[in-house]
């Protein structure tokens, strides 16, 4: 386990935690005031606050990723997803959730909106030249090898 930093800001719902041995990702928990919950219209988006904030190591990323029984039961999910937490990031880590679904959606405080995996970064280093070498794939794509 690699020790990650948090801090949590007034309105925080504690800190993020698997919600199982094996799971992959930490469940992330709307920090709203109990008095304030938010409400998705059909179609609509809102950037729902975690009230966490984190350092992680270099060389890591941490992705915001929809859970799929708020996809599956009510046509919510991350619009953005895999959302994408940079290392050098220290603001407040935001879920976009859109609602995809014909009825409003409420979002109240301390509901789990989002799970946030963290994985290794590979980084490169871009390199201009003039051409590239020859592939079978080629220029292909977009469903050129069929449906
Ligand atoms: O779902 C998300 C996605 C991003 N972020 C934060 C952390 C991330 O490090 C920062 C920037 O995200 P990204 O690079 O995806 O957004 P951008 O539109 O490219 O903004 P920027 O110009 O700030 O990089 O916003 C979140 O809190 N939640
Ligand atoms: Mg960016």
């Amino acid at each position: 386990m690699i020790e990650v930093p948090f801090t949590l800001l007034p309105h925080a719902d504690g800190l993020p935690r698997y919600a199982s041995d094996g799971a992959a990702g930490l469940d992330l928990a709307a920090a709203l005031p109990d008095d304030a919950p938010v409400t998705i219209p059909p179609l609509g988006r809102a950037m729902i606050p975690t009230g966490l904030t984190m350092a992680l190591p270099a060389g890591y990323e941490a992705q915001v990723r929809p859970r799929s029984g708020l996809a599956a039961k009510h046509g919510v999910t991350v619009l953005n997803a895999p959302g994408t937490i940079d290392c050098d990031y220290r603001g407040e880590v935001k879920v976009v959730l859109v609602n995809l679904s014909d009825i409003p959606f409420t979002v109240a405080r301390g509901e789990r909106i989002a799970q946030m995996v963290v994985a290794p970064v590979t980084r490169v280093a871009p390199v201009a030249v003039a051409s590239l070498d020859e592939t079978t794939r080629g220029a292909g794509g977009f469903g050129s090898t069929g449906r």
